[in-house]
């Protein structure tokens, strides 16, 4: 072989190196580049989660991926009441001060590399399979939001002698998702929040009847609303100021709360008035429940400004759909309906002396019911 031949042997090799080395590249920036789009998609905080927590894995072929996220004042928590992490423990934690993530980023930069003893017990407490690791900071506005972690049991896999541009490109992506996904789900339950008392608002009420009237209609399962509207409520205003009267609803709001079912759904209808729904509880269960609630009002104690303890009572109307008694087509008239009658049962409690409950049955649900129906409500 000449010279010349040898050279072009050794420059076909390096050619076919470097290309391959393209392809890698092109490869992981696809890969980062379809992830991308799958977090900024993500339209709930538990979706990025699970993404990030469950898919990363799998997709970046991980042997783990922990995060922390700095939440002082549990608004993201507070999303998550129902959410478990994929691996309950250590995957996902939250922090409410910033010591631990200045210890894991005292510069604010992305960690790569094998870890410290010290620094690996923080980054995977539960993964002694990690040999190498990236430590990804989550920076908004100049500030330490979280730290996502990519641990690899090869030991090759991240090494600080590489240059890891796309992983900080990725962080700030992630930094981005998490502050967009808690910001527009904390606007969405304020929206449906009643402020004073925290339980739902009347605009969440309306649309949440809708869509308990049609599972209810769709399942065959009877539905109840129970309306709770305080006695006197004038009078707690007039003798204790207007304070004590908001202390005495947010109490209310809050033994509610306590005291039904996870899928029962409450809200703040009026001023003085709560609205309950109860799915697939039939007409006596519910009569069941609304007095216990009575009697649970009727012994709540509040204090007044002077420390003195006084109670106050409550009138309870209820109303039950069963099988039977649903518009299947209409289901705003079928709404409509409900509430007429639990308001006019509520007036009958007050009528016959308050502190009490009545129930009220729906009307014969018939369609040329339905537009004298809501006609009827406007003046509700
Ligand atoms: N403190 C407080 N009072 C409220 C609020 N919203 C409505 N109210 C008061 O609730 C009272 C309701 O009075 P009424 O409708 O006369 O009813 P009531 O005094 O409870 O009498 P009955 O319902 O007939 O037993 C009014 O004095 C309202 O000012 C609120 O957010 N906070």
């Amino acid at each position: 072989m000449g010279p010349i031949d040898k050279e072009n042997k050794d420059l076909r090799r390096s050619l076919h190196l470097l290309a391959s080395k393209v392809e890698r590249n092109e490869a992981i920036l696809r890969s980062f580049f379809e992830i991308e789009l799958r977090l900024l998609s993500c339209s709930n905080l538990a979706e990025l989660l699970d993404l990030i927590l469950i898919d990363f894995k799998q997709h970046f072929r991980l042997t783990a991926v922990n995060l922390i996220l700095f939440d002082p004042e549990c608004a993201a928590r507070c999303l998550l009441e129902d959410y478990t992490p994929p691996e309950p423990g250590h995957s996902l934690r939250f922090v409410t001060n910033q010591r631990l993530l200045k210890s894991l980023f005292p510069t604010s930069e992305l960690r790569i590399g094998e870890l410290s003893a010290p620094l690996k017990s923080i980054a995977f407490p539960s993964n002694p399979y990690v040999l190498s690791s990236a430590l990804l900071p989550l920076i908004r506005h100049n500030c330490l939001i979280g730290s996502l972690h990519l641990g690899s049991n090869d030991p090759a896999r991240y090494s600080e002698h590489f240059d890891y541009d796309y992983i900080g490109h990725l962080a700030s992506v992630i930094a981005v998702c998490f502050e967009n996904c808690i910001n527009q789900q904390n606007l969405k339950r304020l929206s449906i929040i009643d402020m004073l008392t925290k339980v739902n608002n009347r605009r969440a009420f309306d649309q949440e009847i809708i869509r308990e009237l049609s599972r209810a209609s769709r399942n065959k399962t009877p539905l109840s609303c129970l309306f709770i509207d305080l006695d006197y409520f004038k009078l707690v205003n007039d003798s204790f100021g207007h304070q004590v009267g908001d202390k005495v609803l947010r109490s209310v709001g809050l033994l509610l709360n306590k005291n039904l079912r996870k899928t029962d759904f409450v809200a703040r209808y009026g001023g003085e008035e709560f609205a309950i729904l109860l799915p697939n509880c039939d007409s006596e269960k519910a009569i069941e429940i609304g007095n216990q609630l009575r009697h649970k009002i009727l012994h709540m104690v509040v204090h007044n400004n002077d420390n003195e303890p006084f109670r106050v009572s409550a009138s309870i109307g209820v109303t039950s759909c069963c099988h039977s008694s649903f518009a299947f087509d209409n289901l705003d008239a079928q709404a409509h309906a409900v509430l007429k009658a639990a308001d006019e049962a509520v007036y009958l409690a007050k009528e016959k002396g308050r502190n009490r409950i009545e129930y009220r049955s729906l009307p014969d649900m018939k369609p040329e019911l339905f537009s004298q129906l809501s006609g009827d409500l406007k003046s509700i």
